[in-house]
């Protein structure tokens, strides 16, 4: 017997298993994307390779796996996304639970943990000083949120872009320039990406960039910096500084505005992968010990086939959150090492607010 549930982070193992349905039933995997093409990256071409030797050797594993597997949590912001757009078409092949979106997963971890590990993974890779400087920082999700507060705590200027209004009113408020990346690059030392989206930055973001300026992403993958596009830049060169720290040097050229622009080089961090895990340590214990609680409490309720999972007859599997009961659980859980004292509610009040003593407190449209 195979294993019976996915434990997932970015929805790897997920795509593998419905992506390898798909391919053993057509006999084939789709062809190798190139450079230019949409959903090119370095990763996609070692998944397929992956899945090309898996059908190799044995034509019907995925189909097994996706027989037996009850369930999968999954962990971060990305995985999410690619659960909800197999829910959305139908192809979800099992249900899913959505730990990232767990208050105490993703306003915890991808904010707090963020706080940590962006600031240690700059300090490792470059030891440049952060204050003074003007960092730039695209998103103001949760990992925005984190990321821009823990450079502007180091003295840096920073400056912030959205696509969102809502997000970027919040960083307006929260007292920080938003701006659009085009608009500022040449003025910026630090440019941090923190979307899971693609091409955030540019080759010609790039190109525009300060002499010396450092690039790093702190999102997901390495097509959310356009390395690919970077790579494809008439003479440049890419020279190791030490593993994981690279001086990319730009030719002499002329700018779109006909400035004409000399020879020139930035540092790009973790090749565009995720820098706090390629030049630091990632995020520390106590922040990822609320994240696997939740990671833990969803395998349980997977196993258990938690009434709330259920799939109705005719209806395809769906995503879903953990119960607030079991989000709170993991809060309580954690505020004795930080030596915190949780005030409890009277039966007056309880009955006043209409929650329970024992929760949950806020409802589900609550935002934190
Ligand atoms: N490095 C880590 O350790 C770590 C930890 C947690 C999450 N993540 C990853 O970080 C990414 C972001 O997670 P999140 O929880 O902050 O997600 P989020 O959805 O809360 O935030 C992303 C933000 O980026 C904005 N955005 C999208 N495209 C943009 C663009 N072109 N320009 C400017 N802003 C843009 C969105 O409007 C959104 O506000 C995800 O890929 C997630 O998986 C990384």
């Amino acid at each position: 017997m195979g294993p019976t549930l996915i434990l997932d982070d970015g929805g790897d193992a997920t795509m593998l298993v419905h992506e390898g349905v798909v391919a053993e039933r057509r006999g084939a995997v789709e062809s190798d994307p190139v450079p230019g093409d949409r959903g090119y990256s370095h990763e996609k071409l070692v998944f397929l390779a992956t899945l090309r030797a898996s059908i190799a050797a044995d034509p019907r594993r995925f189909t097994r796996l996706a027989e037996t597997i009850e369930g999968v949590s999954e962990e971060t912001t990305t995985g999410v996304h690619r659960l909800a757009q197999l829910a959305a078409s139908g192809d979800l092949l099992f249900p899913a639970i959505n730990v990232n979106d767990s208050v105490t997963k993703s306003k915890f971890d991808n904010r707090y943990g963020i706080r940590h590990s962006l600031p240690d993974g700059l300090n490792r890779a470059t030891d440049v000083l952060i204050g003074g400087k003007v960092a730039f920082v695209v998103g103001y999700g949760d990992v925005g949120k984190g990321a821009a507060e823990s450079l502007r705590g180091q003295g840096a200027r920073v400056v912030v872009s959205e696509i969102d209004p809502i997000c970027a009113l919040q960083a307006a408020m929260d007292g920080y320039q938003v701006a659009r990346l085009a608009d500022v690059i040449g003025q910026v030392d630090f440019v941090i990406t923190t979307t899971g989206n693609v091409a955030v930055v540019t080759a010609q973001d790039v190109l525009a960039m300060k002499d010396k300026a450092v690039l790093g992403n702190i999102g997901h993958f390495d097509n959310e910096i356009d390395m690919a596009g970077l790579e494809q830049v008439p003479g440049v060169t890419r020279t190791e500084i030490k593993p994981q720290v690279h001086e990319w040097t730009l030719p002499a050229d002329v700018a779109p505005d006909g400035t004409e622009r000399p020879e020139r080089s930035v540092i790009v961090l973790s090749e565009g992968r995720l820098l706090n895990l390629g030049n630091a340590t990632g995020h520390p214990s106590f922040v990822m010990s609320a994240s696997f609680a939740n990671q833990v409490l969803a395998q349980i309720e997977l196993h258990v086939k938690a009434d709330y999972l259920d799939v109705a007859e005719g209806a395809t599997p769906d995503v879903h959150r953990l119960p607030k009961e079991l989000d709170e659980k993991v809060a309580r859980m954690h505020l004795a090492a930080l030596g915190a004292d949780l005030t409890e509610l009277t039966k007056e009040q309880a009955e006043y607010i209409d929650v329970d003593v024992a929760g949950p407190y806020k409802s589900e449209h609550y935002r934190y």
